[in-house]
This record gives structure tokens, sequence and C-alpha cells, in this order.
């Protein structure tokens, strides 16, 4: 299974940082940073606002499904494309090995644009939390599937470093845990990491379980200017989109087609 190999490398690659830094250390580190940090915008940038939804633009090169997806992947170029979109938030991918993020992309879009942005990675230990904060993200994904009952203890230590969670839920299951966490963001991801198939299905579904006061957010899967719309008529905060953006950062229909659904087009 495809999860148990993304998760056996991360486990492999924190020993690694480990002995570069210390646990101890980088807890020193995000204590200092977020001293410092940036007023966290992220929750403001999706909430919606009138009949519109907020959309959140991924920095993804690959998928372990779909394998690379932007070759040219020039972070300058993508920033500027997400601009021109409109786009209130970033999402950028860190897991090395499957999807070919990194760890700098987040800095080197900070120095572009002061658009919150949520780090997206398999979160297991604390350790990514503080270097979370050292990275300056404004927020981080916490996928319920993977982290069980210890989504507690995960969402009080990123929310005390002023980190905003996004709760990443799939099933009914795993909505019911997220509720009981009392978390103000709710990401439904419309994809099964375990089998890796998508369907809008799953945010129609368990969009009717969730309170009022959230934030939600649909994830994945979304794949055209129609799919947006039926988001759209949901009444959703947001939907944070990666392939379908990635792939047509060159396709001027695509980009006109959007930007006309953007401006209230129905
Ligand atoms: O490229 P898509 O289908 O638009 O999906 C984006 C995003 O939702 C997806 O990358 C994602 C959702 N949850 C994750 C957890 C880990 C890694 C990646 C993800």
């Amino acid at each position: 299974m495809i999860l148990g190999e993304i998760l056996e490398k991360k486990i492999k690659r924190l020993e690694e940082k480990k002995r570069i830094n210390s646990t101890e250390v980088v807890y020193d580190m995000a204590l200092n940073a977020v001293k410092n940090s940036r007023q966290n915008l992220f929750k403001e940038a999706i909430v919606k606002k009138n009949s519109n939804l907020a959309i959140i633009g991924e920095f993804k090169k690959a998928s372990p499904s779909k394998g690379v997806i932007l070759e040219k992947f020039d972070i300058q170029a993508i920033h500027d494309y997400y601009i021109a979109l409109g786009i209130e938030a970033f999402s950028v991918l860190t897991e090395e090995d499957f999807f070919l993020g990194n760890d700098k992309y987040i800095k080197q879009i900070k120095g572009l644009s002061n658009h919150a942005i949520l780090r997206k990675d398999f979160i297991i230990d604390f350790y990514q939390i503080y270097e979370s904060v050292v990275l300056g993200a404004d927020a981080i994904l916490l996928i319920v599937g993977i982290l069980g009952e210890k989504l507690q203890d995960f969402y009080r230590e990123a929310t005390r470093f002023k980190l905003q969670p996004l709760v990443e839920v799939h099933n009914k299951e795993e909505l019911d845990l997220a509720l009981k966490c009392d978390c103000e963001i709710i990401g439904i991801n419309n994809r099964d990491l375990r089998t890796f198939k998508t369907s809008l299905e799953v945010t129609k579904n368990l969009k009717q379980y969730i309170p009022e006061n959230k934030i939600v957010v649909s994830e994945s899967g979304i794949s055209s200017i129609e799919d947006l719309k039926t988001l759209r008529d949901l009444g959703l905060d947001a939907v944070l989109i990666g392939e379908m953006f990635m792939r047509n950062i060159n396709n001027d229909s695509f980009i006109q087609c959007y930007k006309e659904f953007r401006h209230g087009g129905n």
C-alpha cells in the first residue's frame, strides 16, 4: 500500500533530520520564530465571503498516482500565474519522495508575496510542527486518517504555535473525530488516500454533517470549471486545487474560462 510506503519514508527522513537538528533545537527555533511571525491570515483568506468560494492553489510537481505533473516547476512562474488567477491562499507540498516537494519552496514563496501558506505534508511527529513554524507556514495539514486519536494532541500543539490546522477527513468516522476535537477548519478530501480514487460525492455526502460555524474546504479531484460550480453551489468556504491548475499553466482558454467563473459566470 502506497500510504504505508510514504509514511515509512517519512519516518526515515525524520530520523535523518533529527541527527542534524534535534527536536529540542527545532523546538527552540520555533519558539523564537513564533515571536517574530507575521499575523496569521490563513483563516480569513479562506472563509466564505458573499456567495463566492475561496480558492487555494497548490504547488504540486508530482503525485504518487500521476507521476510528474509539471516538468518545468518554476516557483516564480507558478506564483505569478496564481496571482493572475486571483487565488486566495497557497498550498505547498513539501513531501520529497512521492510528491517531489521541498521545504525550501515555502521560504521562496514567502519572499514573493504575503499570501497565507498551508504546508502540505504527512505530519506524524511534533518535530514537523516546530519545523513548519520555522519555515514560516501559516497553516498545516493534519490528516485524521493517519493521526486517529492523536489528532487532539497535534491540534493543540499546532495552535499553541499559532499554526492554523486544516483537519483532513475522508469519511464519517474521521469527521466525527475532527468534530470531537473542536477544530475550526475541516478539509474534506475527495481522494481516498488508500486507493487514490477521487469523487466529489465525498464532499456532497459529508458536508451535511458539518455544523454551520466550521470553515469547510473541499480538496482533490477538482478537474473542471463544472466541478467548481458544483462545489460552489454546495455553499463551501473554499476548495483546494493542485493538478488542474498545474496542467493548465499555459492554457489560455482554461485561464479565460476560469476568470469568467470567478467574475460571476454561471
Ligand atoms: O491535485 P488535486 O487532485 O487537485 O489535489 C490537491 C490536494 O488536495 C492533494 O494534493 C492532497 C490532499 N490531501 C493530501 C495529503 C497529502 C498530499 C497531498 C494531498
